[in-house]
């Protein structure tokens, strides 16, 4: 059986709240078993007659465990671990060609046709055809700036839950003419769905059985028993010791280390009753973070970074999140067909699908095929894009207009580009901008593919703009990113992403949202909105550049993204403290949503961007004022006060606080703020702040007096506006 032919599985995905270190030690290691079964018996065998820790230890805080005494897993040196020894990610065989981890990716993530295309490999002669459209962004190319950060790092696609069984959505009321359409897609979809049941059933009756084993070996649950986690703060007792102590930092035991890192979340979580007497929480937090660093295969860096982001159990979801793929989703493509005419079709072909969730009224989830879904009629007639749901989000948030002229900044492979041309009803004009000139060939093979006909193709760094072209009614901004909410796709980010990553992405994407900003029209009868997204979940990628831009643009300010789920933005991390409107931003897990990490914020532009402004990439970047605000921390009267000098409670209140604040700004940028005859957010249309989101309700949305397409004109940024509409 050909790859392309094979079956892709796709379980019901499960949203996990919190993380069951008892259920999952159990899981973790048949996971490995799975993966490698030629590891099966020893890790399985290890599992389950290895104590959580070894009985030699001696220790006064070692507390009994079944009968023995607990020993700690002498502490690893991540780094050498991660060099020395394969880790728990590494022999999980994700880098193996498994036909689910290539049909796992979709079309608007990097590299995704490369998989794809061995899959039309082995498809049948007459659709090999499918080859021409998907080859589009293989492409390893980088900006020329050898500086600049690597473009083509960012794989954007992720995929979304559909949801649990209790709450399986149905198909929306704008492409089901009735139930009895509905009833007839659920009957022919019935084997495969009662096949996905059985299975889940199935595994929560191991799960059940794991969690009683464990109790029983460990006494996990127990509240009297103190796990001994961290090594002996006098060093070890014997040679004997020192050599087991030696060879495990060769060969680290992962069932052992899992141990540790479940009782060190049981400790972190309940330190008074649980911790060791000496050790501090940073003992703790050290050692489970050079654990994680070793078990899952991160750098030390990158692990630590991550995990101060949640609670320790919750770090621990994500973290294990980030070792199964996400679910495959379609998006239908409405400019060629309905929702229930494709899954119609493509449950004819022996797929296996149901619509992702009620929040969407285009998305497929495919839990099982049996023909390459890159290769069937339908695809090559464009009829669905393969599309991460999460990529759906930033589209909904911008919410397009028909008649509307948008700008998608970063746009290829244009698996959002699309998504705005289908929302606006091939009306208007989007403008697809990618400054990887072999990507943007592929956004063009998507287009076509699509029936796109209202999208102009561009070639620049996105900085250039506005001078480019502006006054826009829309931007999106998909930045270039991380990929730290896309781990699952690809898990070299776990090693490959530094700390001067970490400055220079920031960096970029805050040039690249100031000109966003500058791109847009603030007197639009429509629209006037950003919308700032990522596939990273890293506070500086997100919220910080979001602040950044609050700062550097008084003219503009946070608005709802109309999602109708998703984490708030911090309002504060670490330290720092952020907008209060940041809340209104919105942050997607892959252990709380089934969907990859991702951010989205979306802002309402109110008035002019400073006169001057109109060339991010040559634009001081003033980050003593973000640093500024970070001195004083959460609780700081300073940072209430800068906080709260961009921030706009009261819609009333804009107007004032707008003009002040851009006279400010002017002044402080040497400019006579009487030069500009423009008065800030006087002339700020009354619009709702909240947003509808449903692609339906955009479409049908009333609209101002725009008409036709606008032209390709340049539009001086925020000059008393004179383009024709
Ligand atoms: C996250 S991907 C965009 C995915 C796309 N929005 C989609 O949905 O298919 C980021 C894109 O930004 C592009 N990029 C990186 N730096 C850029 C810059 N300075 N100007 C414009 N595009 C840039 C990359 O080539 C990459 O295609």
């Amino acid at each position: 059986m050909g790859k392309g032919r094979s079956k892709y599985k796709q379980g019901l995905p499960d949203p996990i709240e919190t993380y069951h270190p008892h259920l999952a030690k159990k899981r973790k290691v048949d996971d490995l078993d799975d993966a490698k079964p030629s590891k099966r018996t020893k890790d399985d065998k290890k599992t389950k007659t290895a104590p959580v820790v070894p009985e030699k230890k001696k220790s006064k805080a070692s507390a009994p465990v079944n009968g023995t005494k607990q020993k700690a897993a002498a502490p690893l040196s991540a780094k050498k671990v991660a060099k020395d020894v394969p880790s728990r990610a590494k022999t999980n065989g994700k880098k193996a060609p498994v036909p689910l981890e290539s049909h796992e990716d979709s079309e608007d993530g990097d590299g995704d046709e490369e998989e794809w295309e061995s899959d039309v490999g082995d498809a049948p002669e007459g659709k090999l055809a499918a080859m021409d459209f998907m080859d589009s962004s293989d492409d390893e190319d980088e900006l020329d700036d050898d500086d600049e950060p690597d473009l083509d790092d960012d794989s954007d696609g992720s995929v979304f839950d559909s949801g649990d069984e209790e709450t399986r959505p149905i198909f929306s009321d704008d492409d089901l003419s009735g139930s009895e359409a509905e009833e007839q897609l659920t009957a022919a979809n019935i084997a495969g769905l009662t096949r996905k049941l059985d299975l889940q059933i199935a595994r929560e009756a191991e799960e059940a059985e794991a969690e009683l084993q464990d109790q029983i070996t460990t006494n996990i649950g127990t509240d009297e028993v103190k796990p001994f986690v961290i090594g002996a703060a006098t060093g070890s007792d014997s040679e004997e010791e020192d050599e087991a102590s030696k060879l495990s930092k060769l060969t680290p035991d992962l069932a052992l280390l899992r141990s540790r890192i479940n009782d060190v979340v049981r400790v972190l979580e309940d330190f008074s009753n649980l911790c060791e007497e000496g050790r501090s929480r940073t003992d703790y937090t050290e050692q489970i973070i050079t654990d994680i660093s070793a078990y899952y295969g991160y750098s030390p860096y990158l692990a630590e970074k991550l995990f101060h982001l949640f609670s320790p159990s919750e770090a621990l979801s994500f973290f294990e999140a980030n070792e199964t793929p996400r679910p495959l989703v379609i998006r239908t493509n409405t400019l060629k067909t309905h929702r229930r005419d494709l899954a119609q079709v493509l449950i004819n072909r022996g797929v296996t699908l149901e619509p992702i969730g009620k929040w969407s009224k285009v998305g497929l989830q495919v839990f099982e095929s049996q023909v390459p879904l890159g290769a069937t009629p339908e695809y090559l007639a464009g009829h669905y894009i393969l599309q991460a749901a999460s990529s759906f989000l930033p589209v909904m948030a911008l919410a397009p207009q028909e008649n509307e002229r948008c700008l998608d900044m970063a746009a290829a492979p244009g698996g959002k580009t699309t998504y705005m041309a289908a929302l606006m009803k091939n009306t208007g004009c989007v403008f697809a901008n990618d400054a990887n000139k072999t990507r943007a060939k592929g956004l063009i093979g998507n287009i076509h593919r699509l029936g796109v006909k209202n999208t102009i193709v561009c070639n620049y760094d996105a900085r250039e703009f506005p001078k480019v072209i502006g006054g826009f009614d829309r931007v999106l901004l998909d930045a270039p990113c991380s990929g730290t909410g896309v781990i699952a796709k690809d898990a070299s980010v776990k090693t490959n992403k530094t700390e001067k990553d970490f400055l220079k992405l920031p960096h970029l994407q805050k040039q690249l949202l100031l000109a966003a900003i500058d791109s847009v029209d603030h007197n639009s009868k429509t629209g006037g909105y950003i919308v700032y997204s990522t596939c990273s979940v890293t506070v500086e990628e997100n919220e910080g550049v979001v602040e950044y831009a609050l700062k550097k643009r008084p003219n503009v300010k946070l608005v709802e993204t109309g999602l109708t789920f998703g984490v708030e933005g911090f309002v504060s991390f670490r330290g720092k403290t952020f907008n209060e409107r940041m809340k209104m931003t919105r942050r997607y897990y892959p252990h709380k949503y089934n969907v990859d990490g991702f951010y989205v914020a979306k802002f309402r532009k109110v008035g002019p961007s400073p006169v001057g402004s109109g060339n991010a990439q040559t634009e001081e970047l003033i980050e003593e004022e973000v640093v500024e605000m970070d001195v004083d921390g959460p609780d700081g009267e300073e940072a209430e006060k800068t906080s709260g000098a961009f921030e706009w409670s009261e819609d009333e209140e804009d107007a004032k606080m707008i003009e002040k604040n851009l006279k400010r700004y002017k002044r402080k940028k040497g400019i006579d703020p009487r030069a500009d005859p423009s008065k800030a957010g006087t002339k700020e249309k009354k619009k709702e702040d909240e947003e509808t989101i449903s692609p339906a309700k955009a479409n049908g949305e009333k609209r101002g007096k725009v008409t036709k397409t606008k032209g390709f004109v340049k539009v001086s940024n925020d000059k008393p506006n004179k383009k024709s509409k």
